[in-house]
């Protein structure tokens, strides 16, 4: 993949750290060129020179987003050949020529996200090109050396899984999501993490996502400043290893690695980063082909399976059985993989029949965060009390 940006290339450029980002592509090079094209319109050329130069820049810049475009069909044939559905970023297709005093691009299939997953990761990926830009990966290693001690998530599982009988729990702190809305509006992150201690949790999973589940990596961070001894999983869209550094210095102790939006080899290497940094990392699969593949992967010790069908919302905890069936169930257990039953957990039933299904733990938002005192929620969604108190 190397050198599909042409030589010529003189803007800024960056250089991704690891597989998927490898390639030598120009930095946030639409908002770029779409501003100084669009500025350089803004005044009307005076001189027979002025417009030669306009015309020279908007040429330029026209490449540059030919170039980018290709590189990201490029790593959406790489994803969709791994039957990744979503799309990294929007396809839109090579730049369309400057009619007039306005560009305009028309909405089409190409440039509509499929779906909310879709959305998300096309919005995360402005959003953490933006951040980078402010706080480059060099600087962020520089600050790991203030970062917490990492903390044994993947044992606080298991460990609490001997100790109950039960699935060990992560306790989700969420205030709202794309398919319920607003889950709680008296929403403050450390009151809700302390109950959820209280109340038998063994990890947390704090939502850092800002714009869809209306979470922040302040949520995170003070919850662990706040002195919760509970292992937190950074419950982010992670697209770039950059986030997994940022989500090791606010305090994670393990952190959300989603199949339906990273290729393998993103997986592997992102893996790797963690276990560098300490941190456990939960990879979620939503059905066998995103299992098969995860299973492929040397290294993974936490799976991560979610009821919740990302792009029609419908939640079926009989995914998880599905999933852990015959050859699959067999292999996960030589392998002595953890694997956590997500969403869709409302009660001791539900509980029994994923830990049936073969789960060690869960991670459940919505039926207890809803609670008046989230702590006792966890007491009726396992029928019984699992604080160690
Ligand atoms: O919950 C959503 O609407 C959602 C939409 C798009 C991507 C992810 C989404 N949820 C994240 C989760 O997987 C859940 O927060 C987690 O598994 C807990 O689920 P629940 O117990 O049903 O709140």
């Amino acid at each position: 993949m190397e050198g599909l940006v042409s030589p010529k290339v003189s803007l800024r450029t960056t250089f991704y750290h690891g597989p998927n980002f490898s390639i030598r592509r120009p930095m946030n090079l639409s908002k770029l060129n779409r501003f100084s094209v669009a500025s350089i319109r803004a005044q009307q050329p005076e001189t027979k020179d002025g417009a030669a130069m306009v015309s020279a820049v908007r040429e330029e810049a026209n490449a540059l987003q030919m170039k980018e475009w290709e590189v990201d069909m490029l790593q959406n044939e790489v994803a969709s050949s791994q039957g990744i559905r979503i799309r990294r970023r929007p396809p839109t297709g090579p730049p369309l020529h400057y009619v007039g005093p306005f560009e305009f691009r028309i909405q089409n299939e190409g440039n509509t996200p499929r779906n909310i997953l879709e959305k998300i990761i096309w919005h995360k990926d402005m959003e953490v090109s933006q951040l980078k830009e402010r706080r480059p990966l060099h600087a962020l290693k520089k600050s790991l050396e203030n970062a917490p001690p990492s903390r044994d998530f993947t044992g606080a599982l298991k460990e609490a899984n001997l100790r109950t009988g039960l699935p060990g729990l992560i306790a989700e702190v969420k205030k709202a999501s794309p398919s319920r809305g607003i889950l709680r509006e008296d929403f403050d992150p450390v009151e809700i993490a302390q109950s959820y201690e209280r109340g038998g949790a063994a990890c947390l999973s704090v939502l850092t996502d800002e714009k869809y589940f209306k979470g922040s990596f302040e949520n995170l961070e003070a919850i662990r400043q706040a002195g919760v001894k509970c292992p937190l999983l950074c419950k982010e869209f992670v697209i770039d290893a950059w986030q997994i550094y940022y989500a090791r210095i606010k305090g994670a102790d393990a952190i959300l690695l989603i199949a339906a939006v990273l290729p393998d080899l993103d997986i592997r290497y992102m893996v790797k980063i963690c276990k560098m940094l300490g941190l456990a990392a939960l990879v979620e699969v939503h059905d066998e082909r995103e299992m098969d593949r995860v299973l492929g992967i040397e290294g993974i010790e936490l799976i991560g399976i979610n009821n919740r069908n990302l792009e029609t919302f419908e939640v079926d905890i009989s995914n998880t059985r599905k999933l852990l069936e015959g050859e699959r169930g067999q292999l996960i257990r030589q392998k002595d993989i953890i694997v956590v039953g997500e969403s869709g957990l409302f009660t001791p039933d539900d509980i029994a029949y994923v830990q049936e299904a073969g789960v060690k733990a869960v991670l459940v938002g919505e039926s207890i965060v809803k609670q008046s005192d989230p702590g006792k929620g966890i007491t009726g969604l396992f029928g019984k009390e699992i604080s160690l108190s």
